[in-house]
């Protein structure tokens, strides 16, 4: 291509820049217009609600249907989602706590779910993100609750049976995990590999067959992992590309988790209630009576109203030895009319039963 038509393409470029530009202002000025007339609309003390996950996700879905390419949907969705989350702060920058240190996958999910322009606050351990938002210091939470590979996150979910939380949101990430290890290291000599057990149990083959007498440490995260790994000349960390990144390791090996497809999901968590969109997952816990059929009288109502339960999971409940609860996520929004009656029926069977929210699928 000759330099002249190179130029005449940089120029177009340029003015098609000015042209987003101004796009994008004037819909960031539209977004401070939104929040004046919410603040006008204002009863006595009550307090704004600028976030609106449901709008978000509407947003999200007609740019993916409207999208021709040569951008995939996915992509032209995180770009509305960064330009959504910086017209958001500009009303009012959310606060959303996640399991840290900084680098790790919780970290990941928030900045996929509410994008770049939030205010992230890292927290010890899940349980401590659960007080955070309850206390109101931070309006949301980011928590993982299950894995493809691994299962159940039961810190999470025993998490749900002491707080009262409300679900506002699902995201779900892939997660890539790499071998790193620090400028210092013997690669040779390495006598140890720190991870989260998570982590370690997901890339479980694949230590067998490389590392098979080197001893594993379950640390408190992939993060946490990584850090360690920055003074010890004999270790190396399972981590991703977050932590490798925040820390400055180098890849040994990539992508060494046992299944090319594994990712966790995770829960956005608050305290509002989120409206339907039309297609919506909600998640409860019920506690049944400890008698035959109690599962069976538990599921009935849900295959009677060809409601799709997507999640099943049992916990051990706290009030006595050998009785249980059950989670459960289904599609539809707890206002659907057809939702409404199978929560009816269930409460007269069930000993407890908690709504735990009803929220948008994960867009992205
Ligand atoms: C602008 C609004 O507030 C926020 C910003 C949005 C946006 O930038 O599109 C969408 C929903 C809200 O989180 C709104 O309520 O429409």
């Amino acid at each position: 291509m000759s330099e002249q038509e190179l130029q005449a393409l940089r120029v177009r470029i340029d003015n098609l820049d000015e042209r987003i530009l101004e796009l994008i202002s004037d819909r960031a000025r539209c977004a401070e217009e939104v929040a004046r007339v919410k603040m006008k609309e204002l009863k006595e003390g009550e307090s704004p609600v600028f976030y609106r996950p449901e709008r978000e996700a509407q947003v999200l879905k007609r740019v993916m249907a409207r999208n021709q390419g040569p951008l995939g949907n996915e992509e032209m969705a995180r770009l509305f989602r960064e330009i959504m989350s910086s017209c958001l702060a500009l009303e009012n920058p959310l606060k959303v706590a996640y399991l840290g240190p900084e680098g790790t996958f919780s970290q990941a999910a928030a900045m996929k779910h509410f994008g770049h322009a939030v205010i992230s606050v890292p927290m010890a351990a899940i349980d401590e993100v659960f007080r955070e938002v309850a206390a109101g210091a931070v309006n949301f939470g980011v928590v993982p609750v299950e894995n493809s590979t691994e299962g159940a996150i039961n810190h999470t979910l025993d998490s749900f049976l002491e707080h009262d939380m409300v679900i506002c949101g699902e995201v779900e990430l892939r997660i890539h995990h790499h071998l790193l290890v620090g400028e210092t290291t013997q690669t040779d000599k390495i006598t140890r590999i720190y991870s989260h057990a998570q982590s370690l149990a997901q890339c479980r083959k694949w230590l067998d067959a490389h590392y098979p007498n080197v001893e594993r440490v379950a640390v408190s995260s992939n993060a946490d992992a990584a850090k360690r790994v920055k003074s010890e000349w004999n270790s190396a960390a399972i981590a991703g590309d977050m932590a490798a990144n925040l820390y400055g390791l180098t890849k040994l090996a990539e992508k060494i988790e046992d299944r090319p497809d594994n990712s966790t999901r995770f829960l956005i968590i608050g305290s509002q209630e989120v409206p339907p969109t039309g297609d919506d997952k909600t998640s409860i816990i019920v506690s049944m009576r400890n008698k035959p059929g109690a599962l069976h009288e538990l599921l009935v109502p849900f295959h009677n109203n060809g409601i799709d339960l997507t999640r099943i999971e049992t916990r051990p409940s706290r009030s006595g030895k050998w009785t249980y609860v059950f989670f459960i996520d289904f599609v539809g929004h707890h206002r659907d009319p057809l939702v409404k009656g199978v929560l009816e029926k269930l409460a007269q069977e069930a000993v407890a039963l908690k709504v735990l929210g009803s929220y948008p699928k994960a867009v992205l």
